[in-house]
């Protein structure tokens, strides 16, 4: 499938995320590199969508558009049919490195944003309470991050992301550096918050098997230049428990999602 249609208005309305056309070039030098090439996608409210493809498709580029920390040279990046300026509560980013202050315990992390919002000290403590516990990490609330594994500080990160409460979950390759094992279980504790918080999430990932098990729909990129390739609709129910990941049907999903990536 080459670059998705433009979007009418009425759609670009009513989706949560809306992409239209978005072209992104960067000059290196003399040289002019397309990293984005007319991409338009739409996301609904509560949607969980993942974007796979080859290194340098501009996966990384497009959440940093939306997340608003990159302009597009061309088209629009809109959150509500808003276009985006800039950074914003509404939107939490979690990146591969766990960005978290060493000095500050757990809490006092997963506090952070809502300090920073004004939200009292009680209110502040509970909320923080309430997603520490979300993703598994009660009995490490007072522990500095150098007393936690690498996945126990990336569960932090996203207790820390869903504490401000964004509508929109920005995740760029957020289990990247973490070994299999840990990886799966992540997987697992995120869709059960999803599953309790609800939020719209853009989940960037180099792995097949995990933008097939977390997704409602997988976007495909391609590279050079960087576009959407295409479009696959996970059909399997949630929860996505081990029974859903060992059955023929994540297989047939998976191996259809890894030809896309692959032949393209
Ligand atoms: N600030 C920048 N200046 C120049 N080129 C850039 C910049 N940011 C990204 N690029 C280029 O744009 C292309 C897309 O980069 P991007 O990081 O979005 O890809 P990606 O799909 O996320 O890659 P990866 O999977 O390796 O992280 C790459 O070729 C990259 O070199």
């Amino acid at each position: 499938m080459a670059g998705a249609p433009m979007m009418t208005q009425q759609t670009l309305q009513a989706a949560k995320i809306a992409v239209n056309g978005v072209t992104k070039t960067f000059t290196l030098g003399r040289e002019r590199f397309v990293a984005l090439d007319n991409v338009s996608l739409s996301i609904a409210e509560n949607e969980f969508v993942t974007v796979v493809g080859p290194s340098g498709c501009g996966k990384s580029t497009l959440l940093n558009i939306l997340a608003g920390l990159e302009e597009p040279s061309g088209g629009s990046a809109l959150v509500d049919g808003v276009p985006v300026s800039g950074p914003g509560p509404d939107r939490g980013v979690i990146f591969q490195q766990y960005a978290l202050f060493p000095w500050l315990s757990v809490r006092k992390n997963v506090e952070f944003g809502l300090k920073i919002a004004g939200v009292p000290a009680r209110e502040r403590r509970e909320r923080a309470d309430y997603f520490i516990e979300v993703v598994g990490l009660t009995e490490f609330a007072d522990a500095l991050p150098k007393a936690l594994s690498g996945g126990m500080r990336q569960r932090c990160a996203i207790a820390r992301a869903y504490a401000v409460n964004p509508a929109i979950l920005l995740m760029d390759e957020p289990f990247g550096a973490l070994d299999a094992l840990t990886r799966v279980k992540l997987q697992e504790q995120l869709l059960a918050a999803w599953d309790r918080e609800k939020r719209t999430v853009l989940f960037i990932t180099h792995d097949v098997d995990e933008a097939v098990f977390l997704a409602n729909r997988v976007i495909v990129m391609a590279a050079r230049p960087g576009r959407i390739f295409d479009v696959i609709e996970v059909d399997l129910p949630y929860p996505r428990t081990e029974q859903v990941r060992l059955s023929p049907e994540f297989a047939a999903m998976r191996n259809r999602v890894w030809n896309a990536v692959y032949h393209q």
